[in-house]
């Protein structure tokens, strides 16, 4: 039976004090109402450890935003896997359409992250998504398969059955534009039967696929209750306690 989840991205968001204070209102939350699904948070990876230390006592569990592909060494500003795992976080988003934009993020250095991630025992979140022009050009399907296949198709079975998948197309990212709830079960059911027709339908059927892009209150039941879409990737909305929490009781 594969997981239910909410993960929060936070982006570039938040001080040490209000990432503090948010991480304290959500497990807060949590304690009162156990949810139905796992909760992730991803705070800025300089704010990782307090968050670990913040969420032990909770069902919290907390991701970092980015990994580098390699081991150790002389890479300025680059966090590793053994970093992150040393200060007790779960995982890692790989590939966000952000780190792909901006920082010239590629399938094959995607590839290399999971492989690195799954290699030090943490749990991949590996983004993919198809950009406006893409879809009004009818190449979602393609994209999404050229994406997944390029950056997870190397795995084994029992590696990529670790792999949490987040589709995010990125033209409803913090866009206020959803896709809708059949946009997203269309390529969600793509990415599975693509697993599916690789590895066998019983590997497929034990992947988290999320869904991302302007997740909202209001908007998560109905994207929720489509039968491939595994939870969500929740990015403006995980800024907000009360928004987030909502998210959470969607399940
Ligand atoms: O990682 C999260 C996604 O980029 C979604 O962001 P959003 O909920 O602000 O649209």
């Amino acid at each position: 039976m594969r997981k239910k989840i909410v993960a929060g991205n936070w982006k570039m968001n938040k001080d040490f004090s209000g990432a503090e204070s948010l991480i304290n209102e959500i497990t807060e939350y949590l304690k009162n109402k156990p949810s139905n699904c796992e909760v992730y948070i991803a705070p800025p990876s300089l704010f990782t450890a307090m968050a670990v230390d913040l969420a032990k006592d909770s069902s919290v569990k907390v991701f970092t935003q980015d990994i580098s592909a390699h081991e150790s060494g002389a890479f300025t500003g680059e966090i590793s896997a053994d970093m992150v795992k040393s200060v007790g976080a779960e995982g890692a988003i790989i590939g966000h359409s952000e780190r792909r934009q901006y920082h010239g993020e590629t399938d094959e250095n995607c590839s290399r992250k999971v492989k690195m991630a799954l290699d030090k025992g943490l749990t991949p979140i590996y983004c993919n998504g198809e950009t406006l022009e893409q879809r009004k050009a009818g190449q979602h399907l393609e994209v999404v398969k050229k994406q997944t296949e390029e950056a997870l198709f190397n795995l084994s079975a029992d590696e990529i059955k670790k792999v949490v998948i987040a589709y995010e197309p990125v033209w409803a990212i913090g866009t206020g534009e959803t896709a809708t709830p059949e946009q997203a079960q269309e390529i969600h059911s793509h990415i599975r039967n693509l697993i599916a027709e690789k590895y066998g339908s019983e590997v497929a059927d034990e992947i988290s696929i999320l869904y991302g892009g302007s997740v909202k209150p209001d908007n998560a039941k109905e994207i929720f209750s489509q039968p491939d879409i595994d939870g969500g990737l929740i990015g403006g909305a995980a800024l907000k306690s009360e928004d987030f929490s909502k998210i959470i009781e969607a399940f």
